[in-house]
């Protein structure tokens, strides 16, 4: 079975978000990971963290103004200065949540821009917060996230992704695949597993059911399956990641509501899976 992260900015939202830690560790999860701990001291993250005896095993770097609309900045030509500042911020919650993987969300195209400006621009800050985040030992992430729930975001394909981190060349820049977003986009999720996991370029996985982002086990995505075969191909290859459930839960932030529906998560005990006959 692979290990599962709880997403702690969608799971248990009937606690405050430091509440949230000790409720994920009474489900029995080991690591956390959220999309930005910056309204709160790291150090009373990071005291949660012990006590609980969880692991940070992912969170984003500054995403721009959220609430305005913006999805990150990493593709903004003219916001360099403001990607660079708050990738630093990052890089000094990840040292004090002792926390491996940065999330850099690509940002959303401004109407009308010429994708090679955008992307020109995308690679120049991803090469340089890999190089920074190298020194600091951790590693930086980039996400294609879908254009229903994101329109107009910059990255929105796996082999996009993994171009991207071919041609900047950083060992410590990875791919985070979210098979959310993977069967949304362009499906055939299994296959892309077997294809993308081998390269060493995968960071992190995250799941959630389609289309509805509810529980693993509601929807059109077969997740024992799956988990088969990340288990099957994780052994091959030697990768020791994590998995993060980011989904809303289906009862929403009632009480029990995330702990309820994690039904899917104590039947999964993921077999391994045979590749499909040519
Ligand atoms: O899939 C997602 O939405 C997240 O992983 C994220 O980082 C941006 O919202
Ligand atoms: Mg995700």
């Amino acid at each position: 079975m692979p290990r599962f992260a709880a997403n702690l900015t969608m799971l248990y939202n009937e606690h405050a978000f430091l509440d949230r830690f000790a409720a994920a560790a009474a489900d029995g999860f080991k690591g956390v990971e959220y999309l930005f701990p910056y309204a709160f001291a790291a150090s009373d993250i990071a005291r949660r963290l012990a006590e609980h005896g969880l692991q940070q095993v992912l969170f984003n770097a500054p995403p721009g103004d959220w609430d305005a609309g913006e999805r990150g900045l990493a593709c903004l030509p003219g916001r360099e200065a403001e990607f660079r500042a708050g990738f630093a911020k990052a890089l000094e919650y990840a040292q004090a949540l002792d926390c491996p993987r940065i999330h850099v969300m690509a940002g959303l195209a401004p109407a009308g821009a010429e994708r090679a400006a955008l992307a020109a621009t995308y690679e120049a800050n991803l090469a340089w917060a890999a190089g920074q985040a190298a020194s600091a030992g951790r590693d930086v992430l980039i996400e294609p996230i879908n254009t229903r729930d994101m329109p107009g975001f910059f990255l929105n394909r796996q082999d996009e992704a993994h171009r991207t981190v071919m041609a900047i060349g950083a060992p410590n820049l990875k791919v985070q695949f979210d098979l959310y977003h993977c069967q949304i986009v362009e499906g055939d999720v299994a296959m892309k597993i077997r294809q993308y996991l081998p390269t060493g370029r995968v960071g992190h996985f995250q799941i959630a059911g389609v289309p509805m982002r509810h529980e693993p086990d509601l929807g059109e995505l077969n997740h024992p399956y799956l988990f088969g075969v990340i288990d099957e191909v994780a052994a091959a290859c030697g990768w020791q990641g994590w998995v993060g459930c980011e989904y809303r839960p289906a009862r929403g932030a009632v009480p029990g509501g995330t702990s309820d529906g994690l039904g899917w998560l104590r039947a999964a005990g993921a077999q391994p899976q045979r590749m499909p006959p040519t």
